[in-house]
């Protein structure tokens, strides 16, 4: 079963890749169907490039770093917040193409074109701000400082789960910076970055500074990792993915940036209103169906209101509407595949098979075959997977501690160090945690916590450096550093 997709304006629905500014087929005729996860149906297909194809791309990108880089910073910061307009100005096009891929619900999907665009600005704005310094030279009649330059061409790989703004947080720092990109998208979900590359094209970003390349992922990512002229390499992906790529860009010595799984812990300290800490913890577990870096997954709360926050939590739990994101009132979409459904299960079997409790999630109420009702499991231990494991599904794992020492030890109890929630109003409390939690981001009583301004990363097996915020173009910069010699005495210090 085909599915037509009906947009305001059709000509953001692209089924080719994107190589120095034309729309492409592969070489080799074979291709790839994109299904929408809620219902099955095809929505399209991809071209899967051959290696000479995505060795083409980095030809293209090479030659269209010239003139990038040469541009003046206000003037790629023109054609950025021209691409930021664009994108603004197609959000519902943008956020159905988004939903019919990936599945989330259309407000989350357009709330998501929002997070995404918003990065295009922050970074367009960051990009005249690459400053240099002056050094006090300690070398007689010579001036010392920076310069800022760009790495040169940068490969993006990015998932499914946020197929837009995970390629803006990137591509807008390298593009600011001067660099020009290869974006390679996951295949569940290219239709975003084939749409962001048909906006990036009217806001006038020129053939073969932002590219979109399609292929088998493993062929694709080898073919980046390996090429010398690929200078920096930045995903967003599992952990497994990114050990992996990081052990294929050693040869090239590239830069690399990875921002990788978490499996954020959830702090209730004693002294919460139960139900308010519940409503919270729903919120931080369940969007995007738990597929979600920063879900809530470990569910850490003090004896003496576990039984409350339990009761609040499953009430709270049983009003989330699952079904299809295209219609209104859906709180959770589809799981992304199949795959997903079956681990999710299996999530849940392991964990009741070493004694945890089902509190609720009856699987039968399913609306279709890649949906997963949300499950609540009270006395989930770490002998569990539900603990041990980025679950990405909406499996949420509650457990009792008895003090701060205790819910440290076990907070940290992970290999992930993406991002950890606190909810208390015990200052004392606060502080000791946000010190002692080895997570790269702490968020205390707000589920929100991203958007441009943040340093967004992880520490442990979450990933190296930051996205977001001052820090996220320095990824796509070199330091030179200057000695200007022999200049007299009008040196100075
Ligand atoms: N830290 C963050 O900012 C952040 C944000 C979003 C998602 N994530 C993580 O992403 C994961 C979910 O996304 P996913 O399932 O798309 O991740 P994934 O690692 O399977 O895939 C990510 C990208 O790598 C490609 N890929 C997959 N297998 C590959 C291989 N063997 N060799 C080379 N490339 C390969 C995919 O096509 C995709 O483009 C979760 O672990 C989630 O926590 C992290
Ligand atoms: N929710 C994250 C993406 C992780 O999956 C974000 O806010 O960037």
């Amino acid at each position: 079963m085909t599915q037509s997709i009906k947009l305001e304006d059709p000509r953001l629905f692209r089924q080719h890749a994107y190589i120095d500014g034309k729309w492409t087929y592969g070489d080799g005729g074979r291709d790839e169907a994109v299904t929408d996860p809620a219902t099955g149906a095809v929505l399209g297909h991809i071209p899967l490039l051959e290696a000479d194809q995505i060795r083409g791309a980095v030809d293209a990108a090479e030659a269209a770093f010239v003139h990038w880089r040469a541009l003046r910073a206000d003037e790629r910061c023109e054609r950025l917040l021209a691409w930021y307009d664009l994108l603004q100005a197609h959000r519902e096009d943008l956020a159905t193409i988004m939903t019919l891929e990936q599945g989330k619900p259309m407000p989350d999907a357009r709330g998501e074109v929002e997070y995404g665009a918003s990065f295009v600005r922050w970074f367009a704005e960051e990009g005249k701000r690459t400053f240099g310094e002056t050094i006090p030279s300690h070398i007689p009649n010579a001036a010392l400082g920076t310069l800022k330059e760009p790495v040169g061409i940068a490969a993006l790989i990015t998932p499914w789960n946020f197929p837009l703004a995970m390629i803006t947080r990137k591509a807008a720092a390298a593009l600011a910076a001067g660099c020009t990109v290869i974006v390679k998208p996951a295949n569940e979900t290219p239709f975003s970055a084939l749409a962001l590359a048909e906006l990036a094209e009217r806001a006038g970003i020129p053939a073969g500074v932002f590219n979109v390349v399609l292929g088998d992922p493993p062929e694709v990512s080898k073919i980046l990792c390996a090429e010398e002229r690929v200078k920096a390499l930045s995903f967003t992906g599992s952990t497994r993915v990114g050990r992996l790529l990081l052990e294929q860009s050693a040869h090239t010595v590239k830069r690399v940036s990875l921002e990788l799984g978490g499996n954020a812990p959830f702090i209730v300290g004693p002294d919460m209103d139960p139900k308010e800490a519940a409503l919270a913890a729903v919120a931080a577990k369940f969007q995007t169906a738990g597929q979600d870096c920063l879900a809530a997954n470990r569910i850490l709360v003090h004896e003496s209101i576990h039984d409350a926050f339990v009761e609040h939590f499953a009430e709270r739990m049983a009003a989330l509407t699952v079904g299809n994101g295209m219609q209104s009132e859906v709180d959770l979409g589809p799981l992304i595949h199949g795959q997903a459904v079956e681990k999710a299960a299996s999530i849940v079997d392991d964990a009741l098979s070493r004694g945890a409790t089902l509190v609720a999630g009856d699987q039968n109420q399913a609306p279709g075959p890649n949906f997963f009702m949300p499950v609540l499991l009270t006395g989930v231990t770490p002998q569990m997977q539900v603990w041990r494991e980025e679950n990405f599904a909406p499996v949420a794992g509650v457990t009792a501690y008895a003090d701060d020492d205790q819910v440290i030890e076990m907070a940290n109890d992970t290999e992930y160090g993406l991002a950890a929630y606190v909810y208390t109003h015990d200052i004392r409390r606060i502080w000791k945690l946000l010190r002692a939690l080895e997570f790269g981001m702490v968020s205390v009583n707000s589920v929100k916590m991203t958007g441009p301004p943040v340093p967004f990363g992880g520490v442990k097996q979450s990933g190296l450096g930051r996205e977001g915020g001052i820090t996220g173009i320095d990824e796509y910069l070199e330091t030179k550093y200057y000695c200007l010699g022999a200049l007299g005495s009008v040196s100075g210090s």
